[in-house]
């Protein structure tokens, strides 16, 4: 449907690579401004972002190479007490295959990784991946305060928001399809996250459906651009303002698997939609929720719900 629509229909890309670009500057607020819109009608934005270096791309690029060469049982065994945290391989997405590191800024969030995958621990995989986990921070928590300067929620609230969230660094790989196999990489859905950093790192394949739109549209992949996207968590925080992103990945003809990495932000206290979010025209929408309890909830059939009746039924004020 609609391929003009599609093509006319572009994502919002705000340049982060602008060092002059401070908060309070007229630069600044107006790019929060897009922010805002992109992610109330979207759920998403492209960050241009220079941190992360071509190099480091490249050196990412090759350990994960490596991790994914490791035999399936040795990546099963990365299992959690969190939901939706562990390895995840399943025969009805046969092209899709990921492993994911929990807290992975903590002092041993990626030695405890690298030795359930490598007994004797690998150092250059840690190093590696902690350089890019604190690159990628920087881009989250500069997008959170973007969301938050955006709504008239200040800085301290920000700051002590950020405290509490964690981060789960997840690599997603795809392998090309065999000859009439589906091209669907992974079905369409919505993340149970605060935001979703999502880094093609080799090929583009994920798409997007605007809020209340029946097209997709494809993201083009590059070293130095970053989907932002909203999650259901950050959904119910902005009191049901921002639209929480449906996605899904299409392989595109490759003879490469792709590569993508997630960087996913989940907070670890109970979160309120703030007094600023709330007025007479946008009336509470959401109780006090617990970001964790929410994706307990979904680990059963809820995850088969839709994102807004999901919500509605976690934590919904009726
Ligand atoms: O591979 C991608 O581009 C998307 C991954 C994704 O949507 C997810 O892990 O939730
Ligand atoms: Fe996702």
């Amino acid at each position: 449907m609609g391929s003009d629509q599609t093509q006319r229909h572009q994502l919002a890309v705000v340049d982060l690579t602008d060092e002059s670009m401070k908060p309070g500057s007229e630069a600044w607020v107006s790019a929060c401004g897009v922010v805002r819109r992109a992610l109330e009608e979207d759920g998403c934005f492209i960050a241009l972002y220079d941190k992360v270096s071509p190099v480091l791309c490249d050196s990412v690029l090759s350990a994960l190479d490596e991790l994914f060469d490791l035999p399936v049982e040795t990546k099963k065994q990365l299992t959690s007490n969190k939901p939706f945290h562990s390895y995840f391989g399943v025969s009805w997405l046969p092209l899709y295959e990921s492993v994911a590191i929990d807290n992975v800024l903590s002092n041993d969030g990626c030695q405890k990784f690298a030795h359930i995958m490598w007994p004797q621990g690998n150092d250059r995989f840690c190093e590696i991946m902690t350089e890019y986990g604190k690159l990628t921070e920087g881009l989250d928590r500069l997008a959170k305060r973007m969301v938050f300067d955006s709504y008239g929620v200040d800085k301290d609230r920000c700051d002590s928001f950020l405290e509490s969230n964690d981060y789960l660094l997840r690599f997603l790989k795809y392998r090309k399809p065999e000859k009439d196999e589906s091209d669907l990489g992974l079905h369409a859905h919505s993340d149970l996250t605060l935001l979703s950093i999502l880094h093609q790192l080799n090929f583009g394949g994920l798409e997007v459906k605007p809020k209340g739109k029946d097209y997709w549209i494809e993201v083009d992949a590059s070293p130095s651009s970053f989907v932002i996207m909203a999650g259901d968590a950050l959904k119910m925080w902005s009191n049901g303002r921002v639209h929480s992103c449906e996605h899904r990945v299409v392989m595109k003809k490759t003879e490469r698997p792709r590569y993508c990495v997630g960087f996913f932000s989940f907070n670890g206290k109970t979160m309120e939609v703030p007094e600023e979010l709330v007025d007479d025209h946008n009336p509470l929408r959401y109780k006090p929720f617990d970001n964790y309890d929410y994706l307990r909830f979904c680990d059963t059939s809820k995850i088969k719900d839709p994102a807004k009746v999901r919500l509605a039924t976690f934590c919904g004020v009726l």
